[in-house]
Protein backbone atom coordinates (compact mmCIF):
# COMPACT_ATOMS: atom_id res chain seq x y z
CA UNK A 1 0.00 0.00 0.00
CA UNK A 2 1.79 3.43 -0.62
CA UNK A 3 2.28 5.51 2.24
CA UNK A 4 0.34 8.27 0.67
CA UNK A 5 -3.18 6.54 0.94
CA UNK A 6 -2.32 5.25 4.77
CA UNK A 7 -4.10 6.88 7.34
CA UNK A 8 -1.21 7.68 9.45
CA UNK A 9 0.18 9.64 5.79
CA UNK A 10 -3.22 11.78 5.52
CA UNK A 11 -2.32 12.82 9.27
CA UNK A 12 1.05 13.72 8.51
CA UNK A 13 1.11 15.50 4.75
CA UNK A 14 -0.98 18.60 5.59
CA UNK A 15 1.80 19.84 8.23
CA UNK A 16 4.18 19.91 5.45
CA UNK A 17 5.20 22.87 3.56
CA UNK A 18 6.06 21.86 0.03
CA UNK A 19 8.18 24.41 -1.93
CA UNK A 20 7.34 23.29 -5.19
CA UNK A 21 8.54 20.31 -7.44
CA UNK A 22 10.80 20.66 -10.33
CA UNK A 23 10.72 17.82 -12.85
CA UNK A 24 8.87 15.07 -11.29
CA UNK A 25 10.80 11.43 -11.74
CA UNK A 26 11.06 8.14 -11.26
CA UNK A 27 12.65 8.40 -7.38
CA UNK A 28 10.02 7.59 -5.02
CA UNK A 29 10.01 4.08 -6.53
CA UNK A 30 12.63 1.66 -4.54
CA UNK A 31 15.40 0.09 -6.67
CA UNK A 32 15.45 -3.10 -4.25
CA UNK A 33 19.58 -1.76 -2.52
CA UNK A 34 19.40 0.71 0.43
CA UNK A 35 18.50 4.13 -0.31
CA UNK A 36 21.52 6.65 0.72
CA UNK A 37 20.89 9.58 2.40
CA UNK A 38 24.14 12.23 2.33
CA UNK A 39 24.09 15.13 4.53
CA UNK A 40 25.78 17.75 2.66
CA UNK A 41 27.42 20.38 5.38
CA UNK A 42 30.96 22.19 5.09
CA UNK A 43 32.08 20.36 7.88
CA UNK A 44 34.63 21.99 10.56
CA UNK A 45 38.26 20.51 12.29
CA UNK A 46 37.72 17.29 14.98
CA UNK A 47 40.93 18.02 16.11
CA UNK A 48 43.13 20.90 16.02
CA UNK A 49 45.73 19.30 13.49
CA UNK A 50 42.99 19.29 11.30
CA UNK A 51 42.42 23.02 11.08
CA UNK A 52 44.84 24.40 8.53
CA UNK A 53 43.63 21.53 5.69
CA UNK A 54 40.04 22.54 7.08
CA UNK A 55 40.58 26.51 6.38
CA UNK A 56 42.89 25.51 3.02
CA UNK A 57 39.74 23.72 1.99
CA UNK A 58 37.28 26.83 2.47
CA UNK A 59 39.36 29.44 1.04
CA UNK A 60 40.19 27.61 -2.17
CA UNK A 61 36.42 27.39 -2.57
CA UNK A 62 35.48 29.97 -5.37
CA UNK A 63 32.08 29.33 -4.68
CA UNK A 64 32.16 30.74 -1.29
CA UNK A 65 35.03 33.11 -1.63
CA UNK A 66 35.85 34.31 -5.49
CA UNK A 67 39.84 35.23 -5.23
CA UNK A 68 40.05 34.90 -8.80
CA UNK A 69 43.24 33.31 -10.73
CA UNK A 70 45.26 32.53 -7.69
CA UNK A 71 43.01 31.35 -5.91
CA UNK A 72 44.29 28.36 -4.70
CA UNK A 73 48.08 30.45 -3.92
CA UNK A 74 46.19 32.97 -2.02
CA UNK A 75 43.77 30.32 -0.01
CA UNK A 76 47.10 28.28 1.28
CA UNK A 77 48.50 31.90 2.10
CA UNK A 78 45.17 33.10 3.55
CA UNK A 79 44.77 29.28 5.32
CA UNK A 80 48.28 29.81 6.74
CA UNK A 81 47.96 32.99 8.04
CA UNK A 82 44.77 32.63 10.17
CA UNK A 83 45.73 29.22 11.31
CA UNK A 84 46.76 29.81 15.00
CA UNK A 85 44.15 32.26 16.09
CA UNK A 86 41.60 29.35 14.59
CA UNK A 87 43.19 27.02 16.30
CA UNK A 88 42.68 29.29 19.40
CA UNK A 89 39.34 29.42 18.98
CA UNK A 90 38.97 25.31 18.47
CA UNK A 91 40.71 24.95 21.41
CA UNK A 92 38.70 27.22 23.68
CA UNK A 93 35.55 24.50 22.42
CA UNK A 94 36.95 21.57 23.37
CA UNK A 95 39.75 20.83 20.48
CA UNK A 96 37.22 20.48 17.70
CA UNK A 97 34.39 20.62 16.19
CA UNK A 98 31.45 18.64 17.07
CA UNK A 99 30.05 18.92 13.90
CA UNK A 100 30.83 15.27 12.80
CA UNK A 101 29.86 13.24 16.23
CA UNK A 102 26.33 15.26 15.28
CA UNK A 103 26.08 14.97 11.44
CA UNK A 104 26.51 11.06 12.47
CA UNK A 105 23.91 10.88 15.02
CA UNK A 106 21.61 12.81 12.98
CA UNK A 107 22.38 10.21 9.96
CA UNK A 108 22.03 7.25 12.08
CA UNK A 109 18.62 8.07 13.94
CA UNK A 110 16.82 9.42 11.04
CA UNK A 111 17.56 6.14 8.67
CA UNK A 112 16.45 4.31 11.93
CA UNK A 113 13.07 5.86 12.03
CA UNK A 114 12.86 6.29 8.33
CA UNK A 115 13.09 2.42 8.14
CA UNK A 116 10.08 2.13 9.67
CA UNK A 117 8.41 4.76 8.04
CA UNK A 118 9.01 4.05 4.55
CA UNK A 119 9.20 0.38 4.04
CA UNK A 120 8.94 0.38 0.37
CA UNK A 121 12.57 2.36 0.17
CA UNK A 122 14.10 0.74 3.04
CA UNK A 123 17.02 -0.01 4.26
CA UNK A 124 18.05 3.60 4.27
CA UNK A 125 21.50 4.03 4.98
CA UNK A 126 23.11 7.36 6.34
CA UNK A 127 26.48 9.29 4.72
CA UNK A 128 27.86 12.32 5.59
CA UNK A 129 29.37 14.51 3.20
CA UNK A 130 31.47 17.65 4.30
CA UNK A 131 32.90 20.13 1.57
CA UNK A 132 35.97 21.51 4.07
CA UNK A 133 36.67 18.65 6.54
CA UNK A 134 36.28 14.63 6.49
CA UNK A 135 34.34 12.98 5.10
CA UNK A 136 35.05 14.69 1.95
CA UNK A 137 32.61 14.01 -0.67
CA UNK A 138 34.86 12.26 -2.81
CA UNK A 139 35.69 9.62 0.28
CA UNK A 140 31.91 9.37 1.08
CA UNK A 141 31.17 8.66 -2.67
CA UNK A 142 33.47 5.51 -3.06
CA UNK A 143 32.08 4.32 -0.03
CA UNK A 144 28.48 4.27 -1.50
CA UNK A 145 29.59 3.01 -4.42
CA UNK A 146 31.08 0.02 -2.21
CA UNK A 147 28.04 -0.30 -0.74
CA UNK A 148 26.42 -0.93 -3.88
CA UNK A 149 23.99 2.07 -3.80
CA UNK A 150 22.12 2.76 -6.74
CA UNK A 151 19.34 5.78 -5.32
CA UNK A 152 20.55 7.91 -3.64
CA UNK A 153 19.21 12.07 -1.65
CA UNK A 154 21.76 14.35 -1.11
CA UNK A 155 19.88 16.53 1.56
CA UNK A 156 21.57 19.66 2.61
CA UNK A 157 21.91 20.28 6.50
CA UNK A 158 21.50 24.13 5.52
CA UNK A 159 17.53 24.56 5.68
CA UNK A 160 18.08 27.87 3.77
CA UNK A 161 19.65 27.98 0.25
CA UNK A 162 22.60 29.70 -0.55
CA UNK A 163 24.73 29.22 -3.05
CA UNK A 164 27.87 30.01 -1.59
CA UNK A 165 27.10 26.88 1.06
CA UNK A 166 24.44 24.18 -0.85
CA UNK A 167 25.33 25.42 -4.18
CA UNK A 168 29.07 24.88 -3.41
CA UNK A 169 28.50 21.31 -1.83
CA UNK A 170 26.09 20.45 -5.09
CA UNK A 171 28.78 21.99 -7.17
CA UNK A 172 31.47 19.52 -5.77
CA UNK A 173 29.46 16.22 -5.59
CA UNK A 174 28.28 16.91 -9.33
CA UNK A 175 32.34 17.41 -10.29
CA UNK A 176 32.83 14.23 -8.08
CA UNK A 177 29.92 11.88 -9.38
CA UNK A 178 31.85 12.89 -12.95
CA UNK A 179 34.71 11.83 -12.07
CA UNK A 180 33.82 8.35 -10.13
CA UNK A 181 30.49 7.35 -11.54
CA UNK A 182 30.90 8.62 -14.99
CA UNK A 183 28.09 6.37 -16.59
CA UNK A 184 25.45 7.97 -13.28
CA UNK A 185 24.81 4.22 -11.71
CA UNK A 186 23.63 6.43 -8.76
CA UNK A 187 20.66 7.89 -9.49
CA UNK A 188 20.34 11.07 -7.55
CA UNK A 189 17.60 13.44 -5.99
CA UNK A 190 18.26 16.61 -4.13
CA UNK A 191 16.54 18.50 -1.04
CA UNK A 192 17.97 21.58 -1.96
CA UNK A 193 16.10 23.67 0.96
CA UNK A 194 13.44 23.10 4.10
CA UNK A 195 13.45 26.51 5.92
CA UNK A 196 9.64 26.35 6.92
CA UNK A 197 9.03 22.86 7.54
CA UNK A 198 7.17 22.49 10.62
CA UNK A 199 8.94 20.36 12.34
CA UNK A 200 12.03 21.90 11.98
CA UNK A 201 10.17 25.76 12.94
CA UNK A 202 8.48 23.85 16.08
CA UNK A 203 11.56 22.20 17.12
CA UNK A 204 13.51 25.73 16.81
CA UNK A 205 9.77 27.10 18.99
CA UNK A 206 10.44 24.36 21.34
CA UNK A 207 14.23 25.17 22.07
CA UNK A 208 13.36 28.73 22.25
CA UNK A 209 10.54 27.96 25.00
CA UNK A 210 12.72 25.55 27.34
CA UNK A 211 15.07 28.53 27.53
CA UNK A 212 12.55 31.19 28.29
CA UNK A 213 11.42 29.16 31.14
CA UNK A 214 15.08 30.19 32.75
CA UNK A 215 13.08 33.71 33.08
CA UNK A 216 11.28 34.76 36.03
CA UNK A 217 7.80 34.20 34.95
CA UNK A 218 7.12 38.37 35.47
CA UNK A 219 9.73 39.28 32.79
CA UNK A 220 9.15 36.20 30.36
CA UNK A 221 7.04 38.16 27.77
CA UNK A 222 9.42 40.99 27.97
CA UNK A 223 13.12 38.66 27.03
CA UNK A 224 13.84 40.00 23.48
CA UNK A 225 14.42 37.24 21.08
CA UNK A 226 17.21 37.80 18.88
CA UNK A 227 17.36 35.11 15.74
CA UNK A 228 21.20 35.24 14.66
CA UNK A 229 22.38 33.94 11.54
CA UNK A 230 25.95 33.73 9.50
CA UNK A 231 26.61 36.46 7.27
CA UNK A 232 26.82 37.31 3.55
CA UNK A 233 28.92 39.24 1.92
CA UNK A 234 27.30 42.07 0.49
CA UNK A 235 28.26 40.83 -3.26
CA UNK A 236 26.52 37.37 -2.90
CA UNK A 237 23.27 39.18 -1.80
CA UNK A 238 23.23 41.60 -4.57
CA UNK A 239 24.07 38.76 -6.77
CA UNK A 240 20.70 37.59 -6.14
CA UNK A 241 21.99 34.59 -3.23
CA UNK A 242 18.03 33.32 -1.96
CA UNK A 243 19.42 32.80 1.52
CA UNK A 244 18.29 36.30 3.39
CA UNK A 245 14.65 35.59 2.34
CA UNK A 246 14.40 32.40 3.12
CA UNK A 247 16.43 32.64 7.24
CA UNK A 248 14.07 35.30 7.12
CA UNK A 249 11.21 32.89 6.17
CA UNK A 250 12.57 30.68 9.37
CA UNK A 251 12.33 33.13 11.63
CA UNK A 252 8.74 34.33 10.37
CA UNK A 253 7.41 30.60 11.06
CA UNK A 254 9.20 30.25 14.01
CA UNK A 255 7.40 33.43 15.33
CA UNK A 256 3.93 32.57 14.03
CA UNK A 257 4.31 29.31 16.07
CA UNK A 258 5.29 31.25 19.16
CA UNK A 259 2.27 33.48 18.82
CA UNK A 260 4.85 36.20 18.37
CA UNK A 261 4.31 37.15 21.81
CA UNK A 262 8.28 38.64 21.91
CA UNK A 263 9.51 41.43 20.67
CA UNK A 264 12.36 39.82 17.56
CA UNK A 265 14.60 41.00 15.11
CA UNK A 266 17.08 38.79 13.24
CA UNK A 267 20.68 39.80 12.75
CA UNK A 268 23.73 38.36 11.47
CA UNK A 269 27.13 36.96 12.83
CA UNK A 270 30.85 35.71 11.25
CA UNK A 271 31.51 38.44 9.11
CA UNK A 272 35.35 37.38 7.57
CA UNK A 273 37.48 40.04 6.10
CA UNK A 274 37.10 43.69 5.12
CA UNK A 275 34.31 44.14 2.82
CA UNK A 276 30.58 45.37 3.24
CA UNK A 277 28.50 42.06 4.67
CA UNK A 278 24.74 41.95 5.36
CA UNK A 279 24.09 43.67 8.70
CA UNK A 280 23.12 44.62 11.45
CA UNK A 281 25.88 42.63 13.41
CA UNK A 282 24.70 40.24 16.23
CA UNK A 283 27.84 41.75 18.38
CA UNK A 284 26.90 45.20 17.74
CA UNK A 285 22.77 44.39 18.28
CA UNK A 286 23.49 42.94 22.01
CA UNK A 287 25.93 45.44 23.12
CA UNK A 288 23.09 48.37 22.17
CA UNK A 289 20.16 46.40 23.37
CA UNK A 290 22.18 45.96 26.27
CA UNK A 291 22.95 49.91 26.79
CA UNK A 292 19.29 50.48 25.97
CA UNK A 293 18.38 48.72 29.07
CA UNK A 294 16.82 44.99 27.67
CA UNK A 295 19.09 42.99 29.53
CA UNK A 296 17.05 40.06 28.79
CA UNK A 297 17.32 38.69 25.72
CA UNK A 298 17.65 34.79 24.14
CA UNK A 299 20.18 34.17 21.07
CA UNK A 300 19.04 31.56 19.02
CA UNK A 301 21.06 30.29 15.89
CA UNK A 302 19.12 30.03 13.19
CA UNK A 303 20.89 28.88 10.15
CA UNK A 304 22.83 25.83 11.32
CA UNK A 305 21.87 22.19 12.31
CA UNK A 306 24.53 21.57 14.90
CA UNK A 307 26.64 23.21 17.58
CA UNK A 308 30.26 24.77 15.80
CA UNK A 309 32.18 27.02 16.43
CA UNK A 310 30.20 30.35 15.57
CA UNK A 311 27.81 29.00 18.30
CA UNK A 312 30.37 27.84 21.17
CA UNK A 313 32.81 30.35 20.52
CA UNK A 314 31.59 33.51 19.20
CA UNK A 315 27.86 33.71 20.51
CA UNK A 316 28.58 31.72 24.09
CA UNK A 317 32.45 33.42 24.72
CA UNK A 318 32.71 36.42 22.40
CA UNK A 319 28.71 37.79 22.93
CA UNK A 320 27.19 36.00 25.82
CA UNK A 321 30.05 35.99 28.12
CA UNK A 322 31.32 39.23 27.36
CA UNK A 323 27.89 41.55 27.65
CA UNK A 324 28.30 39.84 31.46
CA UNK A 325 24.98 40.38 32.25
CA UNK A 326 22.57 37.28 33.15
CA UNK A 327 19.86 37.76 31.00
CA UNK A 328 21.95 37.25 28.35
CA UNK A 329 21.36 33.73 27.07
CA UNK A 330 21.35 31.53 24.28
CA UNK A 331 18.83 28.82 22.89
CA UNK A 332 20.19 25.17 22.25
CA UNK A 333 21.55 23.88 18.77
CA UNK A 334 19.14 21.55 17.43
CA UNK A 335 21.88 18.55 18.05
CA UNK A 336 20.46 15.66 18.86
CA UNK A 337 17.11 16.86 19.89
CA UNK A 338 14.55 13.92 19.68
CA UNK A 339 12.16 16.76 17.34
CA UNK A 340 14.92 17.12 15.35
CA UNK A 341 15.39 14.00 14.57
CA UNK A 342 12.04 13.31 13.89
CA UNK A 343 11.69 16.49 11.42
CA UNK A 344 14.59 14.94 9.18
CA UNK A 345 13.37 11.93 8.69
CA UNK A 346 9.76 13.55 7.74
CA UNK A 347 11.61 15.98 5.14
CA UNK A 348 12.98 12.91 3.25
CA UNK A 349 10.19 11.30 3.74
CA UNK A 350 8.01 14.28 2.33
CA UNK A 351 10.71 13.65 -0.20
CA UNK A 352 10.29 10.50 -1.51
CA UNK A 353 6.29 10.97 -1.43
CA UNK A 354 6.68 13.79 -3.81
CA UNK A 355 9.15 12.00 -5.99
CA UNK A 356 10.22 15.27 -7.24
CA UNK A 357 14.14 15.54 -8.49
CA UNK A 358 14.65 19.13 -6.84
CA UNK A 359 12.62 21.63 -5.56
CA UNK A 360 11.02 23.33 -7.97
CA UNK A 361 12.97 26.91 -6.50
CA UNK A 362 16.29 24.73 -7.43
CA UNK A 363 15.95 25.14 -10.90
CA UNK A 364 16.65 29.02 -10.81
CA UNK A 365 19.69 30.30 -11.15
CA UNK A 366 20.75 33.47 -9.68
CA UNK A 367 20.69 36.23 -12.19
CA UNK A 368 23.60 37.42 -12.25
CA UNK A 369 25.13 34.16 -11.63
CA UNK A 370 28.17 33.73 -14.20
CA UNK A 371 29.33 30.18 -13.06
CA UNK A 372 29.56 27.39 -15.80
CA UNK A 373 29.55 24.91 -12.82
CA UNK A 374 26.09 25.93 -11.61
CA UNK A 375 24.86 25.32 -14.46
CA UNK A 376 26.21 22.31 -14.95
CA UNK A 377 25.40 20.83 -11.90
CA UNK A 378 21.46 22.41 -11.87
CA UNK A 379 21.27 20.58 -15.54
CA UNK A 380 22.65 17.14 -13.93
CA UNK A 381 20.25 16.59 -10.47
CA UNK A 382 17.39 17.87 -12.56
CA UNK A 383 17.38 15.51 -15.74
CA UNK A 384 18.24 12.83 -13.24
C1 LIG B 1 24.47 29.00 6.87
C2 LIG B 1 25.67 29.04 7.27
C3 LIG B 1 26.80 29.68 6.61
C4 LIG B 1 26.86 30.57 5.54
C5 LIG B 1 25.74 31.13 4.70
C6 LIG B 1 28.25 30.87 5.33
C7 LIG B 1 28.74 31.74 4.36
C8 LIG B 1 30.06 32.16 4.30
N1 LIG B 1 31.10 31.85 5.15
C9 LIG B 1 32.25 32.47 4.75
C10 LIG B 1 33.53 32.38 5.35
C11 LIG B 1 33.86 31.55 6.42
N2 LIG B 1 33.02 30.75 7.15
C12 LIG B 1 33.74 30.09 8.12
C13 LIG B 1 33.28 29.19 9.04
C14 LIG B 1 31.95 28.78 9.15
N3 LIG B 1 30.91 29.15 8.33
C15 LIG B 1 29.75 28.56 8.74
C16 LIG B 1 28.48 28.67 8.18
C17 LIG B 1 28.14 29.46 7.07
N4 LIG B 1 28.97 30.17 6.28
C18 LIG B 1 30.10 27.76 9.89
C19 LIG B 1 29.11 26.92 10.65
C20 LIG B 1 31.46 27.88 10.13
C21 LIG B 1 32.25 27.20 11.25
C22 LIG B 1 32.50 25.74 11.04
C23 LIG B 1 32.92 25.05 12.32
O1 LIG B 1 33.93 24.39 12.33
O2 LIG B 1 32.34 25.07 13.35
C24 LIG B 1 35.11 30.46 8.02
C25 LIG B 1 36.25 29.85 8.85
C26 LIG B 1 36.41 30.42 10.21
C27 LIG B 1 37.20 31.67 10.14
O3 LIG B 1 38.25 31.67 9.51
O4 LIG B 1 36.73 32.66 10.70
C28 LIG B 1 35.19 31.40 6.98
C29 LIG B 1 36.42 32.07 6.48
C30 LIG B 1 31.91 33.24 3.60
C31 LIG B 1 32.89 34.11 2.83
C32 LIG B 1 30.55 33.03 3.32
C33 LIG B 1 29.69 33.56 2.24
C34 LIG B 1 30.05 33.79 1.03
S1 LIG C 1 25.92 31.81 -7.85
FE1 LIG C 1 23.79 31.47 -7.59
S2 LIG C 1 23.40 30.08 -9.22
FE2 LIG C 1 25.55 30.44 -9.49
FE1 LIG D 1 30.99 30.72 6.89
Amino acid sequence: MSLLRSPRMALRLPMLQTQGLATSAHLSKSSGGPTGIVLLNMGGPSSIPEVRDFLYRLFADGDLIPLGRYQEQLARFIAWRRTPRIERHYEEIGGGSPIRKWSEYQAREMCKRLDSLSPETAPHKGYVAFRYAKPLTEETLKQMQQDGIKRAIAFTQYPQYSCSTTGSSLNELWKVTRKLDPDAEIKWSVIDRWSTHSGLVKTFAQLIKDKLKEYDASVRNKVILLFSAHSLPMSVVNRGDPYPAEVAATVYSVMSELKFNNQYRLVWQSQVGPSAWLGAQTSDTVKSLVKQGHTNIILVPIAFTSDHIETLHELDLEIIKEAKVDGVKRAESLNGHPMFIDALADVVLHHLKEGAVASNQYALQCAMCTKEVCSNSRQFFLSQ
